[in-house]
């Protein structure tokens, strides 16, 4: 079973704007609101996909409702623990270029999170534990770190998606992948990375430090795989962006649901860098037909040298 944590759900409120004017009032052109944080995407991503998953984490309020009865309805499977205080609404703003104001979200108290640990020390070996999205101001910045070493067992592959000390944290406890943007790995090294080379070089110092296989996602550069087999690019398909918002919640589903069928990490990979783009292509995340169409288009090239 793949198992996906969001410490911090959100509501995710996607407003289409014609040519946005900051302090004017402006009309909204089109609206949608899907449940929303990381693993939340990268589970709905799975269901779409028809992988079985199961989504835990924090929910409150009516907006705890919402995203809950909105994952039930699409057949998503949920074990949410009901915490004080509303989930969080994300603004995603799209005009003439996209904005998000992300919300801070509910605190979390210290039972709330026993009863998260008690469910992650049923997980078994032959389950995967994606921990991803921001970790709420009141819990400790290593609690994916502390997740990994304390409560569930060592054969759990994990995934982890999120930055700074909170990524880097983990990295001794070896993850199976980790999933930087070229933006977070820049930060995680406090250097500017503007070339191919250089994503490879910080990217396989990732690897040095414990994770086993590393993708950095660069929007609509594709992304690099870097693991024991290599480093490989996956060129990004064109097509006509409608909200980015979850591609990269949809690469990690996408690779765990192919490589969850079939071990070969190239593949998975190629299945991501689709599952990433179809989802920049729709407005809500991607479909399975629609992955299909684009999985040939994602042309993987092997590095030489740390050269592509
Ligand atoms: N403009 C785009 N055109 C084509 N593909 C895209 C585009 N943006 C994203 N993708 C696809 O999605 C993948 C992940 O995108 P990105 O690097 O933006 O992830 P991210 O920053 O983690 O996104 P998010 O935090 O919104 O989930 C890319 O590797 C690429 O395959
Ligand atoms: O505030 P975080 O947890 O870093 O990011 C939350 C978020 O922006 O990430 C998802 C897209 O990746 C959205 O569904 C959600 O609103």
């Amino acid at each position: 079973m793949i198992y996906t944590l969001t410490l911090n759900p959100s509501i995710d409120y996607v407003v289409q704007v014609v040519d946005f004017k900051q302090g004017e009032i402006n009309r909204v052109k089109k609206d949608y609101k899907y449940p929303g944080g990381k693993g939340i995407n990268v589970s709905r991503v799975l269901n779409n996909l028809d992988i079985k998953t199961k989504t835990l984490g924090f929910i409150g309020g009516f907006t705890g409702e919402y995203i809950k009865n909105f994952l039930e309805n699409e057949g998503v499977d949920t074990d949410f623990i009901a915490t004080g205080g509303d989930s969080r609404i994300n603004v995603k703003l799209k005009s003439n270029k996209e904005t998000e104001i992300n919300g801070a979200g509910p605190n979390i108290t210290e039972d709330d999170l026993e009863k998260l640990f008690h469910k992650l020390e049923q997980l078994t070996s032959n389950d995967y534990l994606v921990l991803a999205g921001n970790i709420q101001k009141n819990l400790p910045r290593d609690i994916y770190a502390q997740i990994q070493k304390r409560y569930i067992n060592n054969d759990v592959k994990v995934v982890v998606d999120t930055t700074g000390v909170g990524l880097t944290s983990t990295l001794v406890h070896k993850p199976f992948l980790i999933k930087p943007n070229n933006h977070e790995l820049s930060e995680i090294f406090d250097v500017d990375i503007n070339t191919t080379e250089e994503v490879i070089h910080y990217g396989k110092k990732l690897l040095e430090m414990g994770a086993e296989n590393v993708i950095v996602s660069m929007a609509s550069e594709g992304a690099l795989l870097i693991c024991n087999e290599g480093v490989y690019h996956g060129s990004a398909p064109k097509g006509k962006v409608k909200n980015s918002v979850g591609a990269g919640d949809s690469l990690i589903a996408g690779f765990l649901a192919s490589y969850s069928k079939n071990p070969d990490i190239i593949e998975a990979f190629r299945w991501g860098v689709a599952c990433g783009s179809s989802t920049a292509f729709s407005f809500d995340l991607c479909k399975k037909e629609e992955v299909e169409r684009l999985l040939h288009e994602v042309k993987l090239i092997k590095s030489e040298d740390n050269i592509l």
